[in-house]
C-alpha cells in the first residue's frame, strides 16, 4: 500500500522573543499559519527504511533529514521499526524560515502511523514531534495556532482564509546561526497579547491593523543573512508599497494582503532579481 501525502509549509504571522532558557533555547511566543505551498512525499511498505529525495540539492538524504529523524522517533515509541520506502518532492525552499524540514517530519510520523494501523493517538504524535524540532508539533494540525515555549506548546484557532506575496531571496538562513545572534531580549509576550494584537485583526479581516501589529524579533538578529534579508525587505516593501516581515528564521519575506490586492501588484521587479515570488494563500 502507497500513500502519498500533502508537507504545507508555514509562515509565522509574528513572533516574539521572551528570554534565553538553560538549555539554550529561546521561550517565544509565535503564530503559526500554514499555506499552500508543498512538498509531497509518498510511503510504502518495504524491506527496509529508504528515503529517496527528489527536487533539491541541499537537502540530506541520510540519517541527517528531518524525516529519518521521525522514523527513528516513530521506533522509540511504538518498538515498530519503520521497513518503509519514502519518496520526498522537495519544493518548499529550503533554510527560507518556512518550515519546510519540520512539515515533513510531522507528515511521516502521521504516515507512519496510519501505515502501521495507529499505534499512537494525536497527543502523542504531537510529544513525539516535539522530540524532533520546535517546529515539528505545528503541522501535527496545521492551520493557525499560537506556539508558546520553544514553540512546540501550541493553542488551535482553526485556520483563516487570506492572501499572501511570498518572496524567498534565495538566501540560506541557519535557524541556529539566527538565534545565536540574536541581542538579549526579554520580553513578557502572553497568548492573550498575540490575540488581541494578531488574531483578533485577522478573524475580523482588519488586514491593516494586522499589518500594523505584526512584528519578528529575528528580524534584530546582527546574523550576516538576517543582514541581508533585511535589505531585500526595503526593496520588496519599496516595490510593493505594503508592509512586508521575514517569516520565522528567515529568509523569506510575505505581506499580508487585502482581498484584491494581488491583482493590482505588479511583481516584474522582484522577479527581474532572480527571487522566488509568489502569491499564495492561508489554509
Ligand atoms: C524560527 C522558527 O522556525 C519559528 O517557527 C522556530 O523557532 C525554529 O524551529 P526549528 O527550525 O524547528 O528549530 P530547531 O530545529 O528546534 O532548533 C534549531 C536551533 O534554533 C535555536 N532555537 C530554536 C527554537 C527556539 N525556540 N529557540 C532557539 O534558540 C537553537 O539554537 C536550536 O538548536
Ligand atoms: N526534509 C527536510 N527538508 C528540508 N530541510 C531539511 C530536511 N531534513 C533536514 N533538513 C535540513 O534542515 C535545514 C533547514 O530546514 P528547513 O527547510 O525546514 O528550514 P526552514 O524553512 O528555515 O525551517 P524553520 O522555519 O523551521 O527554521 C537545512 O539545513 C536542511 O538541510
Amino acid at each position: 500500500m502507497k500513500i502519498i501525502l500533502p508537507s504545507p509549509a508555514k509562515i509565522n504571522l509574528s513572533l516574539w522573543v521572551n528570554g534565553k532558557r538553560e538549555d539554550g533555547y529561546h521561550n517565544i511566543l509565535t503564530v503559526f499559519h500554514t499555506i499552500n505551498l508543498f512538498d509531497y512525499i509518498s510511503i510504502q511498505r518495504s524491506g527496509h527504511l529508504e528515503l529517496n529525495v527528489a527536487g533539491s540539492t541541499s537537502v540530506p538524504a541520510g540519517g541527517d533529514n528531518l524525516i529519518i529523524k521521525a522514523c527513528d522517533v516513530f521506533y522509540k515509541h511504538t518498538g515498530i521499526k519503520p521497513k518503509v520506502s519514502i519518496t520526498l518532492d522537495k519544493k518548499i525552499p529550503v533554510g527560507a524560515g518556512l518550515g519546510g524540514g519540520s512539515s515533513n517530519a510531522a507528515v511521516v510520523l502521521k504516515g507512519l502511523n496510519q501505515l502501521y494501523d495507529f499505534p499512537v493517538d494525536d497527543e502523542k504524535l504531537v510529544e513525539m514531534a516535539s522530540e524532533i524540532g520546535s517546529d515539528v508539533a505545528f503541522f501535527i494540525k496545521g492551520g493557525l495556532a499560537i506556539g508558546c515555549q520553544r514553540g512546540e506548546k501550541l493553542t488551535f484557532y482553526g485556520s483563516q482564509n487570506f492572501d499572501i506575496l511570498l518572496v524567498f531571496p534565495n538566501i540560506f538562513c541557519s535557524t541556529a546561526e539566527v538565534y545565536k545572534n540574536l541581542p538579549p531580549l526579554n520580553r513578557n509576550m502572553e497568548i492573550e497579547d498575540a490575540e488581541r494584537l494578531i488574531l483578533i485583526p485577522l478573524m475580523k479581516r482588519d488586514y491593516k491593523t494586522l499589518r500594523k501589529n505584526m512584528w519578528n524579533d529575528l528580524e534584530l538578529s546582527q546574523a550576516d543573512c538576517v543582514r541581508k534579508v533585511m535589505e531585500v525587505k526595503k526593496t520588496i516593501e519599496d516595490s510593493v508599497e505594503t508592509r512586508v516581515i521575514m517569516s520565522g528564521s528567515g529568509s523569506s519575506l510575505f505581506a499580508v494582503l487585502d482581498k484584491g490586492k494581488k491583482e493590482k501588484i505588479d511583481i516584474t521587479p522582484l522577479q527581474r532579481k532572480g527571487w522566488w515570488v509568489k502569491f499564495l494563500s492561508a489554509i
